[in-house]
């Protein structure tokens, strides 16, 4: 139901590949919302990409600039948020996004995700002999955290982009 207004705020949560920067645009666009991407917030803030940065910093370094980006961006109303695979190691990004939206998990297998993401080489966590196996150990770890900030979790497994953005539509209209 494209066009659809709706208020506060949808923040997408989940690992590498689950389609949170590609399902929430289709769902910024369907609900007339602006679209934030935290990984992007970040490399437009340095001007550098994330795997650069990682080189650079180090995954903690970058992890002091999602937090901060995570603080700017829950301040923001009306937008749809797709976060960074690993905000929600942070206590204080988990409170921000469950504080201050409707916060949503994309779901997958770690093999769905592997065969989604095993093309790109913007990922330095994935940059490993034996990505699928990362992957799966992240999903050990994260998904109770995602789950503990999700309002809503939405399994990805056999659906398409535009039909997961139908099924959340549905979902979300149901919200009072
Ligand atoms: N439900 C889906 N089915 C098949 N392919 C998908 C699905 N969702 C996303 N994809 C594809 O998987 C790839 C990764 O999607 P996307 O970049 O949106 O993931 P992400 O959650 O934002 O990952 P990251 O945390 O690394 O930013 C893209 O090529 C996208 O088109
Ligand atoms: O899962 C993760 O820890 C990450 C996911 C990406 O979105 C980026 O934020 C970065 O590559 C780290
Ligand atoms: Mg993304």
């Amino acid at each position: 139901m494209p066009g659809m207004r709706m208020p506060g705020n949808f923040y997408l949560v989940g690992l590498m590949g689950a389609g949170k920067t590609t399902v929430g645009r289709a769902l910024a666009r369907a609900t007339q919302k602006t679209f934030y991407d935290s990984d992007h917030d970040i490399e437009a803030r340095t001007g550098a990409k994330i795997h650069m940065i990682f080189e650079i910093e180090g995954e903690s370094g970058f992890r002091e600039r999602e937090a901060e980006s995570i603080a700017e961006l829950t301040q923001l109303q009306g937008i749809v948020l797709g976060t960074g695979g690993g905000v929600i190691l942070n206590p204080n990004n988990r409170k921000l996004l469950r504080r201050n939206g409707y916060v949503i998990y994309l779901r997958a297998s770690p093999e769905e995700l592997y065969s989604r993401t095993c093309h790109d080489k913007n990922r330095p966590l994935l940059q490993t002999a034996d990505p699928l196996g990362k992957l799966r150990e992240l999903y050990e770890i994260r998904d109770p955290l995602y789950r503990e900030v999700a309002d809503l979790v939405i399994d990805t497994s056999q659906q398409t982009v535009n039909s997961l953005l139908q099924l959340l539509l549905k979902e979300l209209e149901r919200q009072p």
